[in-house]
């Protein structure tokens, strides 16, 4: 039987990293982040229902949605947040479920999924991995990536369950602390454990 694969982490641990790698190997992928960014596309339903919540402030001369300025509200105020998450999350859930039906009529399914913890969907996965790093290099490696300071990067981190926490959640952790090919070592090792049918 085919698997559905839960793959999580926070921000900037690695999800990316490791999902490249893995469709590098011929799997299918699916990211949370990609149905996401559909929601807030210029005149889809999910655009008009953002503006109706947090007004036009939040658009750019465009007339797009800024998401460094949705961005600000939404990881500096937990109700904001909610509001946010109201709007998007059933749709990405409900877009990506198509998908996953679909591809898992012929193959194993990663579902990469910042909040998977966050949003009990962890319940709709046969196994469960996190992208482990600690918060020093967490914060480090956001921090760079998307040129914030060091409160812009902690109000992100903030927001989501710690990475310890979902490393006890889980039932795999690839462990990014170190360089990019310890995280594909460790990602061949899983692999091959689920072509040989081991877990
Ligand atoms: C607020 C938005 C516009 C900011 O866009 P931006 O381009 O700066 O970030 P991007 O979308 O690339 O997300 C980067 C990371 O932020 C984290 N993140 C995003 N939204 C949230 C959220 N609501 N709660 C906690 N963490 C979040 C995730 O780890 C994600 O991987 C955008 O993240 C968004 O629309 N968020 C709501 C949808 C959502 O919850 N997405 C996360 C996974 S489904
Ligand atoms: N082992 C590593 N060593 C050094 N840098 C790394 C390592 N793994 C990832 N990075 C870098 O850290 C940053 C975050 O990685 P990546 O984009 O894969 O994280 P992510 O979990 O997908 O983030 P997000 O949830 O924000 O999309 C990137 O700039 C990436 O190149």
């Amino acid at each position: 039987m085919y698997k559905v694969i839960g793959l999580t982490g926070g921000i900037a641990s690695g999800k990316s990293t490791a999902s490249d790698y893995i469709r590098s190997l011929g799997f299918e992928v699916l990211d949370a982040d990609v149905y996401a960014r559909k929601v807030t596309e210029k005149d889809s339903a999910g655009y008009h229902k953002i503006i109706e919540a947090f007004g036009t402030d939040i658009l750019d001369e465009n007339k797009e949605i800024d998401r460094r300025k949705l961005g600000e509200i939404i990881f500096n105020d937990p109700e904001e947040r909610k509001k946010l998450n109201g709007i998007s999350h059933p749709e990405i859930r409900r877009m990506m479920n198509a998908d996953q039906e679909a591809f898992l009529k012929h193959n194993h399914v990663f579902l990469d999924i910042p909040l998977l913890f966050e949003n009990g969907l962890d319940k709709n996965c046969d196994i469960t991995i996190t992208v482990y790093v600690t918060k020093e290099n967490q914060m480090e490696r956001l921090m760079e990536r998307n040129n914030l300071t060091e409160k812009e990067a902690a109000s992100r981190v903030n927001s989501q369950m710690s990475l310890d926490e979902k490393k006890n959640l889980s039932d795999y952790v690839f462990d990014n602390n170190n360089d990019k090919k310890e995280l594909f070592d460790q990602i061949d090792e899983f692999v091959e454990m689920l072509k040989k049918q081991q877990l």
